[in-house]
């Protein structure tokens, strides 16, 4: 007979064995997949996540096939004013790419396996780029609003505390129990960025630096802010290092823009206050140049392009 202590062990270890139950499994992820290639001829090999604000960026697309999430078997929903809820498929200088116009982000009550699914769906569609881009505050004092932050790494501030898409039984089919997380955020397409930049006149505004993931949905106190800001953290939001992560783990080239829409308050005597409206305005101030880079990054880019 065991003891009590042996016996909450016991429980424990159903509770989350009955808890992954419920996550999305391999079949889960094809069935989306394949419903998708039933409905469009575009083969993809590029996706964009499109962050606050930043929807636009599927309007470049050309020949769309669009979807809205709530058509799509599997997929979740977009609850955040600036996320539009429509994956479109299209052609971008000859280039296959899918566009998410509106991401999940875990304060809308989604699992993390939730705010991932459409990267693995993505992967199965034959994905190999995925390029992500958010809206995020700026905490390095050299930035100003408006800049554009090319993501050289990220602090995952949730994953750090086990809040990880990639928690519960490993799919080998995506990739690695232990994935490494050490230059995910590929170094050739970083400097393409910056030269395709310089060619378009806008280096001024353009930044390299550290995104940090917190989970929303407030926005940080001061004291938060400053314990960022020492950690070294140029630019703080509230969502892709899970996509990003899950993107690496099964083998996807990743690329990402950070929008600096505010600079974060770290000061006791600044009356200044961020909200979700003035993200959402920002962002639209910058949509032409983030437009024109990431066509321009996806024209450049080496892809064997198959259409079927
Ligand atoms: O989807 P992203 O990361 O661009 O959205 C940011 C973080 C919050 O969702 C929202 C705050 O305004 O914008
Ligand atoms: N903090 C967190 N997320 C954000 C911010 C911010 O200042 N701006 C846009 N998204």
């Amino acid at each position: 007979m065991s003891d009590d202590s042996e016996v909450v062990g016991e429980n424990k270890m159903e509770f989350f064995t009955i808890l992954y139950l419920f996550e999305p499994g391999h079949e889960d992820y094809q069935r989306t997949a394949d419903w998708l290639l039933s409905q469009t001829q575009h083969r993809p090999k590029v996706a964009i996540i499109c962050g606050s604000g930043l929807g636009m960026l599927a309007d470049a697309l050309k020949c769309q096939d669009s979807f809205k999430y709530s058509d799509i078997p599997g997929f979740p929903q977009s609850t955040v004013k600036g996320h539009a809820g429509r994956l479109v498929f299209g052609e971008l200088k000859g280039k296959t790419c899918v566009c998410m116009q509106g991401r999940f982000h875990m304060y809308e009550g989604h699992s993390l396996s939730k705010v991932t699914f459409p990267v693995r769906v993505f992967k199965l569609l034959g994905v190999e780029t995925l390029i992500v881009t958010n809206a995020a505050g700026s905490l390095a004092d050299s930035y100003s609003c408006g800049d554009i932050m090319i993501i050289r790494d990220h602090i995952n501030f949730p994953g750090l505390a086990g809040l990880n898409p990639l928690n519960g039984p490993n799919d080998d089919k995506f990739g690695p129990r232990f994935p490494p997380m050490s230059g995910v955020y590929d170094k050739s397409l970083r400097k393409m960025a910056f030269d395709i930049c310089k060619s378009m006149g806008v280096s001024q505004y353009i930044q390299e630096g550290v995104y940090c993931m917190v989970g929303g949905p407030n926005f940080e106190s001061i004291a938060e802010a400053r314990l960022l800001h020492k950690l070294g953290v140029d630019a703080v939001g509230m969502s892709t290092a899970p996509e990003v992560l899950v993107a690496s783990h099964c083998g996807m080239r990743v690329f990402g823009l950070s929008l600096i829409t505010n600079k974060v308050v770290k000061s006791y005597e600044d009356n200044e206050s961020v909200n979700h409206e003035a993200v959402l305005e920002v962002s639209k101030m910058r949509s032409e140049t983030l437009q024109a880079l990431v066509t321009e990054l996806i024209s450049r880019m080496d892809i064997n392009n198959n259409t079927a």
